[in-house]
């Protein structure tokens, strides 16, 4: 019979979604702990009990507890959960690592960052994976808007492990519930890349919007955007039927289309004239879109991958293309037949 005793976790960075993931597994009656960077955001977050900087209107469960202090988080934390910006991964990983030594009592390190680090263009769980060798490292990724899942409204994700098994399958059923479920999947780097890339197509899907190109368009170009992403993936060694999931095909429809989706809306804007560099200076919360769309075109170029979408997104975003001549650019490509074969045939 699987054990079913409430598991110690502890979720690092409380920005919105790190306090959406610690809320969720508070209510589901696990041990729970929260580790904010600042002090002083630990201070007011236990003081208002709510996050009003990242999180604001969700109450915090009386049983979570919040702390600045990342050794006493770790001490006797058997699942860890990361969720900062992919820029600050190796960062709090580095922390962790001096922190604890070793992996203490740590089972599991799942990363809830979704993008890829630059320069070395590593995914989450390999700068993870550097940080504790031997240690088993997963990703929870899927359609899931921080606030939606604060409120308890339902959505499915998918852990994927580098090792899956009896702890990972304990973890699925410690976290699972009436609003949300999990399942389990073995593709790892697909389960990364997905995550990854599916953040450059929602700020195209951005552009769609901020043009007013109307919805024909935007199905067009998610469309495509989802063979791209197969190509992509699979020539990166993932599995293709990964991104026909939750972690792909799922999250791609919830950003594109999403009000409230932050990559989606800095395209929006962009599209309807915005600079770049405005909307990024003095930002507080995360765009992981724009340097993922970096470090995926570095990736594509290294590797000989075609990908037309995200190489348009990345002239307009680093190379001050408009949006409109980047439309063009897509539209009037050479003719071919639909395909979903991860090499494009005429
Ligand atoms: N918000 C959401 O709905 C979801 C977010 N994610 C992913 O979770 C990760 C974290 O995103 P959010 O929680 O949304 O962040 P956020 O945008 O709500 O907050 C920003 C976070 O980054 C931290 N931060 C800012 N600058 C930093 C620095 N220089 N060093 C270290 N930390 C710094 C802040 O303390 C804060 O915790 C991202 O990879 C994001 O793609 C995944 C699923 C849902
Ligand atoms: O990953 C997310 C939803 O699954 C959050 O998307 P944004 O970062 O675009 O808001």
């Amino acid at each position: 019979m699987s054990d079913s005793r409430p598991l110690h976790f502890t979720v690092i960075g409380a920005g919105a979604w790190g306090t959406a993931v610690a809320v969720h597994l508070a209510r589901r009656g696990q041990r729970a702990m929260l580790v904010t960077r600042r002090p002083e955001h630990a201070v007011t977050m236990q003081l208002a009990r709510e996050n009003r900087d990242y999180l604001p209107g969700v109450k915090l469960p009386e049983t979570l507890s919040v702390t600045s202090d990342l050794r006493a988080a770790l001490l006797e934390a058997e699942v860890a959960l990361i969720a900062s910006p992919s820029h600050a991964l190796r960062e709090w990983c580095s922390r962790m690592q001096a922190e604890l030594g070793g992996a203490g009592q740590l089972q599991l390190f799942i990363s809830l960052v979704k993008g890829l680090e630059l320069g070395t263009l590593l995914r989450p769980s390999e700068v993870m994976a550097q940080a504790f060798p031997g240690l088993n490292v997963a990703t929870l990724t899927g359609p899931t808007n921080a606030s939606e899942v604060a409120q308890g409204l339902p959505a499915a994700v998918v852990l994927a492990a580098a090792r899956p098994g009896e702890f990972v399958d304990r973890v699925q059923a410690a976290m699972s519930g009436s609003t949300l479920r999990l399942y389990t999947s073995d593709d790892l780097a697909g389960a990364e890349y997905g995550a990854s890339l599916k953040n450059i197509y929602a700020i195209s899907a951005g552009f769609c919007d901020g043009l007013k190109l109307g919805d024909n368009s935007k199905a067009s170009l998610i469309t495509r955007a989802l063979t791209e992403m197969v190509r992509v993936g699979e020539t990166l060694g993932a599995k293709r039927e990964t991104f026909y999931g939750l972690s792909g095909f799922g999250d791609l429809v919830a950003t594109c289309h999403g009000a409230w989706s932050r990559n989606r809306q800095f395209g929006e804007q962009i599209g309807a004239g915005a600079a770049v560099a405005d909307l990024l200076a003095g930002r507080k919360t995360v765009v992981e879109g724009y340097r993922t769309t970096q470090a995926l075109h570095d990736l594509c170029l290294q590797r000989g991958i075609t990908a037309p979408i995200l190489g348009e997104v990345h002239a307009i975003l680093y190379q001050g293309k408009k949006p409109m001549d980047a439309l063009m650019s897509l539209m009037t490509r050479e003719l071919k037949r639909e395909t979903h074969s991860p090499f494009p045939r005429k």
